[in-house]
């Protein structure tokens, strides 16, 4: 179980993460959704004893990072995939990581496999190796103690599609068979698919947090229309709100229902209509943290009242 409690961390006078709370269960994977600067990689770092907090707490099964015996036999950590020594290869680099855990040798060859690396790969210097393969062996890394929480930076970086439905389907088992995921990222797509939760944060501050589920069920109605200008025109007629949507598509927060009798009243011949799921949550996601600087973005109560 991962807790984070009120954490707050400055910066001199810049504030990276303020009142920052929520909690990964086991058997789940959470997504930590948030654009650049939001705050993501401070929290996680404060997890993993790499920054000390200014205020509030960030713990695993109710210890601080450090004063887990053994750290990385608890967690496995991904933070920053670059951070290897370029001359070494990634069996040597997995080696090294394995004597300081006290893991056994076999265990580098299981992590390489799982991870995609085994063969020829894992014999290339870390210079030669591509950002996606740094990024697999930067997991094979957090995986080698065998941990029952996985913390991941921005894992998905540099991985392509066929790699991100793998990683997905790596962390989806793991969380499966009873582990605890923490993944942040920068893109909702990349995590919604695999994440049970989604705690979304902006400008330091947490705005809006829950189920995946729930998040894209109050996401919204998605409507797309043959004349978009027309449905527009019908929709701002009925005095409902568009938030945005892409291409000819419109997303709005009213229901199907009000937007049908809209369009049938202005004569508008619809060609979609449904919730709006995904997109509707990658609108709410941009509109939550487009240009929301530290202290201005609503709380996450707040958001979830502006959408009941
Ligand atoms: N060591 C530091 N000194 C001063 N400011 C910092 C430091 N580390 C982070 N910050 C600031 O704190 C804020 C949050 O940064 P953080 O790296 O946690 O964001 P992030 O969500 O991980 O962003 P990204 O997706 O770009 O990695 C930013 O404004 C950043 O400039």
């Amino acid at each position: 179980m991962i807790s984070v409690d009120s954490l707050t961390k400055r910066y001199g006078a810049q504030v990276a993460v303020s009142d920052v709370s929520f909690s990964c269960p086991p058997g789940t994977v959470t997504g930590f959704l948030g654009p650049n600067g939001a705050g993501k990689s401070t929290t996680l770092r404060a997890l993993c004893g790499l920054t000390t907090p200014t205020s509030g707490s960030a713990v695993v099964g109710g210890r601080r990072f450090r004063d887990l015996p053994n750290a990385g036999r608890t967690v496995g950590v991904l933070l920053d995939a670059g951070a290897q020594h370029a001359g070494r290869t990634g069996r040597e680099s997995l080696r090294l990581s394995a004597a300081v855990l006290g893991v056994p040798r076999t265990r580098v060859d299981e992590v390489l496999e799982q991870v995609g690396l085994a063969g020829r790969p894992a014999d290339k210097r870390l210079r030669q190796y591509s950002l996606g393969m740094r990024q697999r062996l930067g997991l094979a890394t957090a995986l080698l103690g065998d941990p029952q929480v996985l913390v991941l930076d921005e894992p998905a970086n540099g991985l392509d599609p066929e790699g991100i439905f793998w990683m997905r389907g790596l962390l989806r088992g793991f969380a499966d068979r009873g582990g605890t995921v923490l993944l942040s990222s920068h893109l909702l797509r990349e995590v919604e698919a695999v994440a049970d939760q989604l705690v979304v944060i902006a400008g330091g501050r947490i705005v809006a947090a829950g189920t995946t589920q729930e998040l894209l069920a109050g996401s919204g109605t998605l409507v797309r229309a043959r004349d978009r200008a027309a449905l527009a025109a019908a929709l701002a007629a009925a005095g409902i709100a568009v938030g945005g949507g892409s291409g000819d598509a419109l997303v709005t927060d009213a229901t199907a229902d009000a937007v049908g009798e809209a369009a049938a009243a202005a004569g508008v011949v619809l060609r979609e209509l449904r919730p709006a799921g995904g997109e509707g949550l990658e609108e709410l996601f941009r509109s939550l943290t487009a240009g929301s600087p530290a202290g201005t973005v609503p709380a996450a109560q707040q958001v979830q009242e502006a959408r009941a």
